[in-house]
């Protein structure tokens, strides 16, 4: 028998103290509750908030908890979009989620990888004409051209420079109140329409992508009873690939960051193996924050640690809290790539992107894309460019998402390295 009451937090709301506090709301709370799990309100909701590597375990029982009707309407209208593979489950999320998984194939991600150095090519080409650039503004119109052309989307310079300010606004308002969230609403409607349109076409036989891309395989998949999916969904999927793409330039500009703030970091990276390379990209992924948290639902009653969890509660996975705590990370408030050293592959411990698995959970289904960006990314930054870093504030907030430096990372008088 379980009578374990669930540490509750006092009062009507919270919703003002997690916009205050942002991603160390649970952490805060987790240590001063001493507890993996507590109970709080949330935008007016009971919510049950778990952090750390067991809690990830059963967050991502599938037995347990599940999406539907969890995400919160506000992201839905930005982030993921009516109807998306976030939402679903059981049968359905695992055909659509292997729709996802088939495109992010070997072949492909070399592809995206030969893409990323050719862009980067370019934009290095370019930025060696300017003064200064704004590395995150650059990144993301570099960005926003791979996936173009990874995806199969012939899209004419200007149209990137259109895209890329849409699918950032998409993003970049995910977790916003007021104008942006508004800026983010609207973008969505914008490229589902401009998207939609790219669908249609391809179905009347008007455009032939070439077919390993996601726009073709998204646009020809069929639901689990045989049928094409509603255009509406193709274009909800597709931006599940352009839009998160785009917002690797988040991580990009972190990773930049990283290098300014430890400079010896680059010595080490010249010489580094790719094992160390990996180890630097992942504590770039534990350190800096990006997702806070994921919602999920509780399937049915059940008992967790002598607590017992009441089906339909609303739940959120700590994301950020769990990549910081204590029992897991050895002094979790530093960068050290070094503690990936002996990492073991723990599905549950490391979730920047998601725990558990890609097929059967709701893990990103970009991990691997994202890190082999931030891979080619890093060796630019290290091998292939030399640059100054004016005086700028770099400085970053704990409650905005995502949490971007203020001066978007600014480098000046870019040159390609001669010697290499
Ligand atoms: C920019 C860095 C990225 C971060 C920080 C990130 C993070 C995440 C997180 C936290 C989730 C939710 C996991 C869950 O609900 O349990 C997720 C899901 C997802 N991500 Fe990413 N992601 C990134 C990049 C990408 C990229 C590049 C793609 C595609 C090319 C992508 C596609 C997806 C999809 C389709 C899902 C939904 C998976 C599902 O519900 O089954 N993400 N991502």
């Amino acid at each position: 028998m379980s009578n374990n009451q669930i540490p509750r937090e006092d009062g009507i709301d919270h919703t003002l103290p997690l916009l205050k506090e942002g991603y160390e709301f649970i952490l805060n709370r987790k240590r001063s509750f001493n507890s993996n799990i507590f109970e709080t309100r949330i935008m007016g909701k009971k919510s049950l908030c778990m952090s750390g590597r067991d809690a990830a375990q059963v967050f991502y029982d599938t037995h347990l908890f599940h999406r539907e009707g969890a995400a919160p309407n506000r992201l839905v209208q930005t982030l993921f979009g009516e109807n998306g593979v976030q939402s679903l489950d059981g049968q359905a999320h695992r055909h659509r989620k292997e729709m996802h998984m088939s495109i992010m194939n070997e072949k492909n991600i070399k592809k995206f990888q030969e893409l990323a150095i050719q862009y980067w090519e370019k934009a290095l080409d370019h930025w060696t004409k300017k003064e200064d650039i704004v590395l995150y503004d650059e990144v993301k119109e570099l960005l926003c051209k791979v996936a173009c052309t990874w995806a199969g989307v012939l899209v004419e310079e200007e149209e990137i420079k259109w895209l890329t300010k849409e699918l950032s606004e998409m993003f970049e308002g995910a977790g916003a109140i007021g104008p942006n969230h508004w800026k983010g609403r609207n973008a969505q409607n914008n490229v589902e329409k401009w998207m939609g349109e790219l669908v249609g076409k391809i179905r009347e036989g008007k455009l032939i992508p070439p077919e390993d891309t996601a726009l073709y395989q998204y646009t020809w998949y069929k639901d689990l009873d045989g049928n094409l999916l509603d255009p509406s969904i193709v274009v909800v999927e597709l931006l599940n690939v352009y839009r998160p793409m785009v917002a690797i330039a988040v991580y990009i500009n972190f990773v930049a960051l990283a290098l300014i703030e430890h400079p010896d970091e680059i010595e080490k990276l010249k010489n580094a193996d790719e094992k160390y390379t990996y180890m630097f990209i992942d504590e770039v992924r534990r350190y800096y924050p990006f997702f806070p948290f994921i919602a999920a639902k509780v399937k049915e009653d059940f008992t967790w640690r002598d607590y017992k969890i009441e089906k339909g509660t609303l739940a959120y996975l700590d994301i950020y809290g769990t990549n910081h705590d204590e029992n897991l990370w050895l002094y979790p408030q530093e960068f050290n790539p070094n503690r990936f050293a002996d990492q073991g592959n723990d599905r549950f411990s490391f979730i920047p992107q998601g725990g558990g698995e890609y097929l059967t959970g709701h893990r990103c289904a970009g991990e691997q894309l994202t890190i082999e960006m931030m891979k080619v990314s890093l060796d630019y930054l290290v091998n292939h460019m030399d640059y100054e870093v004016p005086e700028q504030d770099l400085t970053f907030e704990m409650n905005e998402f995502p949490s971007i430096p203020r001066s978007r990372v600014i480098l000046r008088n870019v040159e390609r390295k001669l010697t290499h």
